[in-house]
């Protein structure tokens, strides 16, 4: 998969270089670019945003930088290779989930708009339409300054799913989400750690106990903690969790 990030902190995307993440840019399992927006500008001051028309607080990022970005991104493209994938960070957008995780880890190539100020001029989202599938997503139902943060939980979700990522993917199947469910409480040793047990089941060796316990820690705190899970889970809507790359 090749992953294309823009944004006028190119620095922020750091953390993308180091563990999981990192190393799979290193193993050839990821190829990933981050581009400064500011590169695509034409005047002396490479300015990237101006007033929102109609008035109001802050500023709204230009259309011609994102367009010269995003078409730099697309021109290479070779005839019957799918779409790219464009993903706008948005407080505004469709919730990104593990199931989207999944969906995404799946395209050829995604590219994250890291948006700034009050956001993009809505006509680059338009203008995008001709060149990529467009995808605005949220996070979450709160405010940031901007799409970078978001883009480092995007990537670093979608990223681990891909093949060879993460080291054992097994420990993909049993994770929270991944099956529609919060995960189950994880224990180490010591057996007794400041007179607090580890629950006698896991210490029983009966593997079959083992998992029905582990299944139910599973359903008992997703029904304290996420209750809205429990409606989508029982609805049969479960992540593809099953899905092998
Ligand atoms: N994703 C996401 C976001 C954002 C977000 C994304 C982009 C910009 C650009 C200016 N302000 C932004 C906020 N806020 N909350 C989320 N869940």
């Amino acid at each position: 998969m090749r992953i294309d990030v823009v944004s006028i902190f190119p620095e922020y995307l750091a953390p993308l270089e180091l563990s999981l993440i990192g190393k799979a840019r290193q193993d050839g399992l990821l190829d990933l670019h981050v581009h400064d927006l500011r590169d695509f500008t034409t005047d002396k001051h490479r300015s990237v945003d101006d007033t929102p028309y109609g008035g109001g607080a802050g500023m709204v990022m230009k259309a011609e930088p994102w367009a010269q970005a995003l078409a730099s991104l697309t021109e290479a493209r070779r005839d019957g290779v799918a779409r790219p994938v464009l993903i706008v960070p948005s407080p505004a957008g469709e919730r990104f989930t593990q199931a989207l995780a999944y969906e995404l880890a799946e395209e050829d190539q995604l590219v994250f708009a890291c948006g700034r100020y009050e956001g993009i001029d809505e006509r680059v989202i338009e203008w995008a339409e001709d060149h990529f599938t467009v995808r605005p997503m949220s996070l979450g139902d709160y405010v940031l300054n901007g799409g970078e943060v978001a883009v480092l939980a995007m990537v670093e979700a979608i990223g681990r799913l891909l093949p060879g990522v993460v080291g054992n993917p097994d420990s993909l199947v049993e994770e929270s989400h991944s099956d529609g469910l919060l995960e189950y409480p994880v224990y180490t040793k010591p057996a007794s750690w400041r007179e607090r047990d580890v629950p006698a089941v896991l210490l029983s060796g009966n593997h079959g106990k083992i998992a029905q316990w582990r299944r139910h820690e599973q359903y008992r705190r997703t029904a304290e903690r996420r209750p809205d899970l429990l409606e989508t889970f029982d609805a049969g809507k479960l992540p593809r969790a099953d899905r092998t790359f």
